[in-house]
């Protein structure tokens, strides 16, 4: 298929079908590659410009933010920057989330500790207040309109911060994204607060269209019933094998059910356009019809990139993988440093960043530029330690102290364990001439490379064997990693 100089192509007709679709609720469902973040970009300026004096916004929404930033960027370039100006928008479903509970506080229909109606909204607390593992987790909850501070017994234990810390972190205006849903959770129960977003999406909200949909859990999907109930224009794209965020309560099955008992309008992109070989094509028609595959087996020389479903997977093989996270599980402090570490090897390398930097910038206190210009000379002295095999314990005491003499959350924390596992990977990294990227599959939905080779556990070898089963969680995360080359998917030895 032709490409411009521009990016944009001929589309197919079902995608320009799709795109122009009249119907108020539509739902495109969409197999890899087959232009579902194309036909939102279309579809949102198509909105857009239907009725370019209306103040009503459209508003595009996706789930993470890589793959938000990637559909922002494909409507500035389809339809020029001013299809962004305010109010319409291209964002993720948590900032949504946040304007939707910051409209309930201005309005006066929730009451936040404190009163406050803006909000300093955190990835999660364990980059600014000390966690520890137990079952007792600090929660927000709605009473008679009042966000109520409250503690729950989880069945299993996870890290979360103390309720006394938890307790000031909220009344001074902080909370985490998951707060924010449980706020929200908690105000849809009564009227008032379902009344006061209806009315708001009848006042601001002209056209709703959501990638990705089958990431969406309970609260999102009343969040669109509610759009819907407005009378906003509902666009819902997605492919049910790729939905990964099961994590995060998404039930793709319950989003099928909402799709056909709702009256949508169905169209298909059936044409992928990212398989570049026959034998690409191949396997994601045989994984898609759950017969069992055989991959070609392949080392990363081989390939541009390595997928595996978990980090560890990938640490644990060949060591010219560069995985981009790193855990050492050590603590908060020696993680932020230990992602430092690898984002220098990453660049050096590689060109590119640690996939948690912003997160590990946040735990130490840090604002990216003192990165660049006072922090880099001592990460890299650190690496070049390394590299020439200097012990792990003896370059992290060196580097912890020229660290903290700019971190003053390094000064104050006794560092008393020492990521040495974690060192140790890196050093045997950075032995290599060369290295391959590493990613998981959650991080690699969205993208696409020309050859990736994925490790397989055994779990996973197995359920290649039988065929994949798209209602398991374990088998769409495979899928998508399996579904990300353009020309050859290998099995890494
Ligand atoms: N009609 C077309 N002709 C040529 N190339 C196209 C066409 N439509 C989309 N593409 C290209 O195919 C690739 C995949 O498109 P896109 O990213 O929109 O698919 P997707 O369904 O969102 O992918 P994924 O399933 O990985 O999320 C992109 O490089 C895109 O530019």
């Amino acid at each position: 298929m032709p490409r411009t100089s521009t990016g944009l192509h001929t589309l197919t007709p079902q995608q320009l079908t799709a795109s122009g679709s009249p119907h108020d609720r539509v739902y495109i469902e969409a197999a890899p590659g087959s232009g579902k973040t194309t036909v939102s970009a279309l579809r949102f300026g198509l909105h857009r410009f239907a009725a370019p004096t209306d103040a009503g916004a459209v508003v595009a929404l996706s789930f993470t933010r890589s793959a938000t930033e990637e559909l922002r960027t494909r409507v500035a370039r389809q339809w020029g920057s001013a299809s962004l100006r305010w109010p319409h928008r291209v964002v993720t479903l948590d900032t949504l989330l946040c304007d939707l509970l910051f409209h309930l506080l201005g309005e006066g229909v929730l009451h936040w500790p404190g009163e406050h109606t803006e909000l300093d909204v955190l990835d999660s607390w364990r980059s600014t207040l000390p966690t520890k593992p137990g079952r007792i987790r600090p929660v927000l909850q709605v009473d008679c309109g009042h966000v109520v501070i409250r503690t729950v017994d989880e069945p299993q234990n996870a890290s979360h911060p103390s309720a006394l810390d938890f307790k000031g972190a909220v009344s001074a205006g902080t909370c985490t994204h998951d707060n924010v849903r449980e706020v929200l959770q908690g105000a849809l129960t009564a009227d008032p607060a379902r009344r006061a977003l209806i009315s708001y999406f009848e006042n601001s909200v002209r056209s709703l269209i959501v990638d990705e949909v089958f990431d969406a859990n309970d609260l999102d999907r009343e969040i669109f019933s509610l759009a819907a109930s407005a009378s906003s224009l509902l666009t819902l794209v997605g492919d049910p094998w790729q939905a990964l965020y099961q994590f995060r309560g998404a039930r793709p099955a319950a989003m099928a059910a909402y799709i056909s008992e709702n009256g949508f309008f169905t169209h298909y992109l059936d044409d992928s356009f990212r398989w570049g070989t026959d034998r690409q094509a191949w396997l994601t028609q045989r994984l898609r019809r759950r017969l069992p595959v055989t991959l070609q087996a392949g080392s990363p020389r081989d390939a541009d990139m390595a997928l595996a479903l978990k980090w560890k997977t990938l640490w644990e093989c060949d060591p010219h993988v560069l995985p981009l996270a790193i855990k050492p599980g050590v603590g908060q402090v020696q993680e932020a440093i230990c992602t430092l570490l690898l984002n220098e090897i990453a660049q050096n390398a590689l060109g590119m960043q640690a996939a948690f930097l912003h997160d590990a910038l946040v735990t130490l206190g840090l604002e990216r530029e003192v990165l660049a210009t006072t922090l880099r000379p001592c990460l890299q002295s650190a690496i070049t330690n390394l590299k020439y095999g200097d012990q792990p314990a003896v370059v992290w005491q060196r580097l912890t102290r020229s660290l903290a003499m700019h971190i003053p959350a390094i000064a104050a924390t006794q560092l008393t364990r020492k990521p040495l596992g974690a060192l140790n990977r890196l050093q045997l990294r950075l032995a290599n001439d060369w290295v391959i990227p590493g990613l998981t599959a959650h991080q690699s939905k969205g993208r696409e490379w020309n050859t990736v080779a994925v490790r397989l556990s055994p779990a996973d070898a197995a359920a290649l064997a039988h065929g994949l089963d798209p209602a398991r969680s374990d088998h769409r995360a495979l899928y998508v990693a399996l579904t990300r080359a353009r020309l050859n998917t290998l099995a890494l030895t």
